[in-house]
């Protein structure tokens, strides 16, 4: 383990895990910092520790919160929806029973799993995370090797506080150069995936580095690494610096005086080494980029807003071909109009992708003052309460209100309309979360993935746009890039 070649940051944080090494290919066994776990993919885990009478191993590390069916409106009343509410007791139950914390609606720190991590400093560089959910990839944005968990998984984590698993390839995503008023972290993830694919990822972890990442806040770092699943990514990782310690400093779990001065110390060691080898490597030029949006029905069939429908006719390969020619059907699109004249139904600001406190600024900056487009509906949900009340005190809900935009209560909400939150068949959405498949918002709802300020712009116009497109675009170094 601790020969002189030089490591990855994700070979680190590995070795550092390492329980029992695999031998003939059988998987390593890696240790668990944090297990996070939701209302969807937890009950049948506790079901098999109950079946064979086995206790939570280490309930203090182990923390859920009620996030995918829980309603955004009336949060104070029964669930009206059985399944939701049949899910989320469930939760309550267990977590009673088997000594877990629970962030329950109505809690100060309840809302999406992957927003309450790092908003309480549990998520921090060098540790392992896991969660049974995909975007758990999320938590990779401070130097954590965080992935997504099936629930067999689930019950193996509550039970041993361990994981079996096969070592990941590494892929170096660098991006170089200066963003351009506009364009956020979401273009760059949004361009990556179009670029390598939503298979491109696949058995890799994605260490995002260069200038451009860099100088990414860190909630831009978490949008980043939350969709590398979305390239089919076991986990998206960023070296940890001084903007990730600034971010972690201060909340509830972070190590406080002696100890968090001898944390940092180890955290500065995490970075790849110079001349660390990694299996595949993919460049992306920042400058060029422009504000993003999907087309299609997977997060990789994306362009520049500025560009019109692609024509499956110009796809060489034939499966992405057959393909595209579906998602233009299902999206109701024609190939060559351009995208900038595609009108929306909805708005959907909200997700673990983009619900954060400076997501909502960012949103809430274009918004102010301006009024939303006739017959669009607008939907703002934030990631969490505590990020709900931080927005109330910026007076963010009020900007949201008098622009004529819906301001809900924390949750997934219309990412995965798990509970009442869901596009009506047949209607168009500018979504800023992470996934655009047949469905996902509501059956026969369309979704084009986008960034908070293009979701911004588009309530305003009520056609796909950038901020750019504004009449009275305001000046350019106002708009925060998230
Ligand atoms: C419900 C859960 C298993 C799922 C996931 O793992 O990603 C959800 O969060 C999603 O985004 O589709
Ligand atoms: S916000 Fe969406 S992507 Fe994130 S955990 Fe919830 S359902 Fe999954």
């Amino acid at each position: 383990m601790n020969d002189s070649r030089p490591r990855t940051l994700a070979e680190k944080v590995w070795d550092a895990h390492l329980v029992k090494k695999g031998e003939d290919g059988t998987p390593d066994l890696i240790y668990i910092d944090l297990h996070l776990v939701h209302e969807v993919t937890s009950p049948q885990a506790f079901d098999g520790l109950r079946a064979e009478g086995r206790p939570v191993r280490r309930p203090d590390l182990t923390i859920a919160t009620e996030d995918h069916n829980t309603p955004t409106l009336n949060i104070d009343q029964r669930i009206a929806d059985d399944t939701s509410r049949t899910q989320i007791e469930t939760l309550r139950r267990n977590a009673k029973e088997f000594g877990i914390r629970l962030h329950s609606l109505g809690d100060v720190e309840q809302g999406i799993v992957h927003v309450v991590g790092p908003q309480l400093g549990l998520t921090m560089p060098g540790i392992t995370v896991v969660c049974g959910d995909s975007h758990t990839s999320t938590h990779g944005a401070f130097g954590a090797m965080a992935f997504g968990i099936g629930t067999s998984e689930v019950e193996h984590v509550l039970a041993t506080q361990t994981l079996p698993l096969k070592p990941f390839k590494t892929m170096a995503i660098t991006v170089e150069g200066t963003l351009k008023p506009g364009v956020t972290a979401k273009d760059i993830i949004l361009a990556v995936i179009a670029k390598i694919g939503t298979g491109g990822g696949q058995g890799y972890v994605l260490e995002y580095r260069g200038s451009a990442i860099r100088s990414l806040s860190m909630e831009g770092r978490m949008t980043i690494c939350n969709m590398s699943i979305e390239a089919g990514a076991r986990a998206g990782m960023v070296a940890p610096d001084q903007t990730t310690f600034d971010y972690v400093q201060g909340r509830p779990h972070a190590p406080q005086g002696a100890d968090w001065d001898a944390a940092v110390e180890y955290w500065k060691t995490l970075p790849s080494d110079e001349g660390a080898v990694y299996d595949a490597e993919v460049f992306l030029d920042a400058d060029a980029l422009e504000p993003f949006v999907t087309w299609g029905t997977n997060p990789g069939q994306g362009v520049s807003l500025s560009d019109t429908v692609p024509n499956p006719a110009d796809i060489a390969d034939p499966n992405q071909r057959a393909a595209a020619e579906r998602a233009l059907e299902y999206m109701d699109l024609e190939a060559g109009t351009p995208l900038k004249d595609v009108r929306v139904d909805a708005v959907f600001m909200g997700s673990c992708t983009n619900s954060r406190i400076e997501d909502l600024r960012a949103f809430a900056e274009i918004i102010k003052g301006r009024k939303k487009a006739d017959g669009v509906r607008v939907m703002v949900v934030p990631g969490s309460a505590r990020v709900r009340i931080e927005a109330e005190m910026e007076g963010i809900d009020k900007i949201v209100e008098e622009f004529g935009a819906e301001w809900r209560f924390a949750g997934c909400s219309m990412c995965l309309g798990m509970n009442p939150d869901q596009l009506a068949p047949g209607e168009r959405c500018a979504s800023t979360s992470n996934r655009n498949f047949e469905g996902r918002q509501g059956k026969g709802g369309r979704t084009h993935l986008v960034s908070p300020v293009v979701a911004a712009a588009t309530a305003i116009r009520g056609t796909l746009s950038s901020p750019s497109d504004l009449e009275d675009a305001r000046d350019s170094a106002e708009l925060v890039g998230a």
